[in-house]
């Protein structure tokens, strides 16, 4: 049998799974760390940690499969996009806590880039919009803030990576600082026409290029894990980003195929082919898992509250004990007898980008109840993606392709029926279930899997995926348009004074 091994380190644990040669989970094994919040809109994680609960779940996970390193073909790493380490070259220590994705406290660097300009280069080069999500912003505030960064800079001595170059480093034992194009282009720093850091946009930043990681596709023989982590040598065949990693993992190779990841918030990626396509619609472009060395893209979307707001059911309104419950409560009624949730408990996500709206319950009556809300809920995560997915048909068909035909979906909400047959209601498309929902993992897997020649080709993978069950619309679409024009009205009213 042929295996192989994949990290995927995410925002709340780090985890590891082993496939055989066709996709199938083998085993797993997980680890969650700190989440760690110094002060209102600061949030980080402890980079030796990280590497700590990492690197022990992939040794669980080989001793669950009862396997041993030479029996891996070749590892591949999926990563949380963003979240941003500088460390010394010297000692491998990080000089300063992992900067989290959703750390906003570069805002103010983002407000002078806007001021200078530098919105329409932005978007032009990175395919990004100006903001402390994306890595640039993060690893100036390190450098302005960390004493002596700068000049330690300057001479050579630091290193910046993402939290997949900061796996490499250490499973490497600093013998690779690289990463895949798929994490670069999340940094604001890399031009994803050349698939190169663009000198331009560095200086802007003032980021000297020494501290900078060597760019690849996101299938590539990145080096060999030192032998004393795994009890032996295996090869890191492949990195992305996990949003790019899941779309590589449900075979969306071709322009116009999208994925929906249900998760606390909801990722929808479309792939764009060699297309490197502008939103109209308030989605971002970014870089695909490559292959090869030929540049492809990806539109993207994100929902802020996706399953989190399960969580809230359960936590703040404690209408059920488990996520697991909410489907049978929402089931209790036929429907949200007329009730809108929107759950925009930190402002709104694209296509609203809505910083200032919050959470708003609208069309409560005498006959509302705990279960019409739990409803409602639960739809809010399907309202949500539903207008991310029109924003990204109309993109195709203004680039004059077709509308997305079919989503496929994965991440831990979407195990919930109910809620992906209101998806498809709303969408007007079938929604798709695979066989193997850890397609996050399965990607990077796939990735290294194809650089190391176990696959031929992306043929070879998509015959692998699977659907699992797919979900058919049933709903007339006149009911679904009504509904989805209540949802935009009840959306407007988050903001409403
Ligand atoms: N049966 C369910 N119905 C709806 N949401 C669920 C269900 N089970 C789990 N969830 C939600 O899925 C989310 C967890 O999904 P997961 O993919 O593990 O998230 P992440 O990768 O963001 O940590 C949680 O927000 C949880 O509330
Ligand atoms: O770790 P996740 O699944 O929350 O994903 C985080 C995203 O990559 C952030 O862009």
């Amino acid at each position: 049998m042929t295996y192989l091994l994949a990290l995927d380190q995410g925002t709340s644990s780090s985890r590891s799974i082993v496939f055989d040669a066709q996709g199938h989970i083998v085993a797993m094994a997980q680890r969650e760390f700190r989440q760690i919040f110094p002060q209102p809109g600061w949030v980080e994680h402890d980079a030796t940690e990280i590497w700590h609960s990492q690197l022990a779940t992939a040794r669980e996970v080989l001793t669950k499969a009862g396997l041993k390193a030479g029996d891996i073909h070749a590892l591949g790493i999926t990563n949380q996009r963003e979240t941003t380490v500088v460390w010394s070259r010297k000692t491998g220590l990080p000089i300063y806590s992992a900067i989290v994705w959703q750390d906003r406290r570069a805002e103010p660097t983002c407000a002078a880039l806007r001021e200078q300009g530098l919105t329409p280069v932005v978007q032009r080069k990175t395919g990004l919009v100006i903001d402390a999500y994306f890595s640039g912003t993060k690893l100036k505030w390190i450098l302005d803030n960390v004493a002596g960064a700068r000049e330690q800079a300057a001479r050579g001595e630091l290193a910046f990576g993402t939290i997949d170059s900061w796996l490499v480093w250490q499973l490497t034992n600093g013998q690779v600082h690289a990463t895949d194009v798929s994490n670069a282009s999340r940094t604001m720093l890399f031009n994803v026409h050349s698939n190169e850091w663009d000198a331009e946009l560095l200086q802007a930043l003032d980021i000297p290029p020494e501290v900078l990681p060597a760019v690849h596709p996101s299938a590539h023989d990145f080096g060999r894990v030192a032998a004393e982590h795994l009890g032996g040598e295996i090869e890191i065949g492949g990195i992305a980003g996990d949003q790019q990693s899941a779309l590589f993992g449900q075979a969306c190779f071709k322009a116009g195929m999208a994925k929906n990841t249900y998760g606390t918030g909801c990722f929808m990626l479309m792939h764009t082919g060699a297309q490197f396509q502008s939103s109209g619609n308030g989605l971002i472009t970014t870089s695909a898992a490559q292959a090869s060395r030929t540049p492809e893209f990806a539109l993207e979307g994100s929902v802020f509250i996706g399953g989190a707001v399960v969580q809230w059911l359960r936590d703040g309104l404690q209408a059920i004990k488990g996520s697991g419950e909410v489907q049978g409560l929402a089931e209790s009624v036929p429907d949200a007898g007329g009730v809108m949730f929107v759950p925009a408990f930190t402002g709104l996500g694209a296509p609203y980008w809505n910083a200032e709206a919050r959470g708003t319950i609208v069309g409560l009556t005498r006959g509302s109840t705990v279960a019409h809300i739990a409803r409602a809920a639960l739809e809010s995560i399907a309202f949500q993606s539903a207008a991310l997915l029109l924003a990204m048909s109309r993109d195709a068909v203004a680039a004059g392709g077709a509308p997305v035909s079919e989503l496929r979906v994965d991440g831990g909400a979407c195990v919930n029926n109910l809620l992906m047959q209101f998806q498809a209601d709303l969408l007007g498309i079938p929604v798709v279930r695979p066989k193997v929902i850890e397609t996050t993992a399965l990607g990077a897997a796939y990735l290294a899997g194809l650089s190391t020649g176990l696959y031929g080709n992306l043929d070879e993978l998509s015959r692998h995926w699977q659907a699992e069950r797919v979900f058919h619309p049933t709903m007339p679409r006149e009911r679904a348009q009504e509904l989805m024009a209540q949802w935009e009205r009840a959306v407007r009213q988050t903001t409403a004074t």
